[in-house]
């Protein structure tokens, strides 16, 4: 390889369809790859099979056409490539925080001792250290989900996957959740695929859009977010924001089948 060849893709779909037992055609000829280092958000209607993406990507469903290739398969089994965040933080009710973030490292068969530094490192990350030995009961959900982002960050994937992760939060919360994710992601150097309904939300993280049609879903609109980073609030209100957002949006109307409204209005 010479210096002037692109890098290998993390992850890389290739005219892949999946069509469920029950006969559901969720994907049909869906074509991605995502490079190390990129934040790419899937942007799409409903059910058009973003969730579907993901477990395709980490191994939880097979595709039933096509080829997925991940830069991980066919390395040792122990290590975890791949870190996940959920709408719902699911934390074990019954465990501290601080357990909830070892809970991975513990179904690796990691014991406490070794596996210390790694959750207190993760929980620094989050600004949760003060909250190590409280119980969820006792966080707000923007905490939750912190924790969240923490047990998935204790086993340093190569590959980030959010799936809709603040969706149930106030706005906010959003917005602050928003900053933190972004700070992670351009201090560990991570590569980050996340799934959202919000058009504002996936330009302002990330580097890459790519808009999904309605099901069964492909990619109607590869964006290029060229936003100068480290970005912030203030981000929100330049004009390049403004104009990629009302691309993105045009993009998901018409994916939807609507025509797009006046401004280009982002949901
Ligand atoms: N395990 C399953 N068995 C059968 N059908 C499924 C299964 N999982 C998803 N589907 C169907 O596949 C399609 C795509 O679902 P998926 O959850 O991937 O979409 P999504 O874009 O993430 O949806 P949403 O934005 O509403 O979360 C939907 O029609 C859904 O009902």
């Amino acid at each position: 390889m010479t210096d002037s060849d692109p890098p290998e893709p993390l992850v890389q779909l290739q005219d892949v369809g999946v069509r469920y037992p029950t006969g559901t055609h969720a994907l049909v000829g869906l074509s991605l790859d995502i490079q190390p280092g990129e934040f790419v958000s899937l942007l799409g209607p409903s059910g058009c099979g973003k969730s579907t993406v993901l477990r395709l990507v980490g191994g939880l469903t097979k595709a039933t056409s096509g080829r997925v290739r991940r830069a991980w398969d066919g390395g040792p089994s122990q290590d975890a490539p791949v870190g996940c965040v959920f709408q719902e933080p699911t934390l074990l009710p019954w465990s501290t925080v601080w357990n909830n973030v070892y809970l991975p490292l513990r179904l690796q068969s990691q014991r406490r001792k070794s596996a210390r530094q790694r959750v207190d490192e993760a929980l620094a990350l989050v600004g949760l250290t003060e909250f190590a030995k409280a119980y969820p009961r006792e966080l707000s959900g923007g905490m939750k989900m912190r924790a969240a982002l923490a047990r998935a960050l204790v086993t340093r994937p190569r590959l980030l996957m959010l799936d809709e992760p603040f969706a149930a939060l106030d706005e906010i919360t959003r917005f602050r959740l928003n900053d933190d994710l972004l700070r992670l992601w351009s201090e560990r150097e991570m590569t980050a695929l996340f799934v959202t309904h919000s058009v504002y939300e996936s330009v302002y993280l990330s580097t890459r859009v790519l808009v999904l049609s309605e099901r069964p879903g492909r990619v109607v609109d590869d964006i290029t977010v060229d936003l100068p980073g480290p970005r912030d609030e203030s981000v929100r209100s330049t004009s390049r924001y403004l104009e990629l957002c009302a691309r993105a949006s045009d993009a998901l109307h018409h994916a939807m089948g609507e025509a797009p409204t006046a401004k280009g209005a982002a949901s």
